[in-house]
């Protein structure tokens, strides 16, 4: 698949970053680099053209950079997100993607939208209600993306809607019910399983964390490519959260 995959690589105070619904448990700063060249070469073998954010050293929770922005055609949402910590990771994403040509918009106070929240696929864009993001947020995006479908959904438990829900290539949904209200969903039989990278074609990147939902996958006819991000989903990541995907 052709496309520049976004990601940012992690510095050495990933360890601090926010943790909301787990226990925090120790990060190893070497590792997470390790893993996250790991991933961007998944990513790369799958044909995409990796373009790095500047880094942002001093701020801990930078390489989960699908939160910063989300990208739609040739438009990119600069994001304000619900962790006000968080918010001067959007500066330096938007000077990347404005290299890359794409036209920013941005998400204004009093709104607030983290791209965690926001799964596309297809024609609908989905987008979490959640501690991150508001009612304002959803409704700015809603209008900055005209052409879109937009579903607001309510997240309950978790940190974002693709914590609970993403999508495979042929538009099903797999995630958890306990976290959404969303029909026909596919159950994937552990957590980290709900989370899906499309790759191109049949292909999809997953957390090795999910072994059995690479089978179920596998079982579907999906190609599987399974990634170690241990030390990202300590501090709530997975696997969507360290890219954004935009299509050349
Ligand atoms: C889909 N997900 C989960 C994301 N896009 N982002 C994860 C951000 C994790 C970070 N420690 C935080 O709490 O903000």
């Amino acid at each position: 698949m052709s496309g520049i995959a976004l990601v940012r690589k992690p510095g050495p105070r990933i360890a601090e970053g926010i943790v909301t619904h787990l226990q925090r448990e120790p990060v190893d700063p070497g590792r997470a680099l390790d893993q996250h060249e790991a991933y961007v070469a998944a990513l790369e073998a799958a044909g995409r053209r990796i373009v790095y954010a500047e880094p942002a050293d001093d701020l801990p929770d930078a390489p989960f950079v699908e939160d910063a922005v989300v990208v739609s055609g040739r438009v990119a949402v600069l994001t304000r997100p619900g962790a006000a910590e968080r918010r001067p990771e959007v500066e330096s994403v938007a000077r990347t993607v404005r290299d890359l040509g794409l036209k920013t918009v941005m998400i204004a106070r009093p709104g607030t939208l983290d791209g965690g929240d926001v799964l596309q696929s297809g024609p609908t864009v989905y987008i979490g209600r959640s501690a991150r993001t508001n009612e304002e947020g959803i409704r700015q995006l809603a209008a900055l993306l005209p052409e879109r479908r937009v579903v607001p959904v309510d997240v309950r438990g978790v940190l974002h809607l693709k914590s609970a829900v993403t999508a495979l290539p042929d538009g099903t949904l797999i995630g958890d019910p306990r976290h959404v209200d969303l029909p026909g969903l596919l159950v994937p039989p552990e957590e980290p399983g709900a989370h899906v990278v499309p790759l191109g074609g049949e292909g999809v990147l997953i957390a090795a964390s999910a072994p059995r939902t690479a089978e179920l996958l596998e079982r579907r006819g999906l190609a599987v490519t399974a990634v170690d991000i241990s030390e990202f989903e300590k501090l709530e990541g997975c696997v969507t959260c360290l890219s954004v995907l935009i299509e050349e």
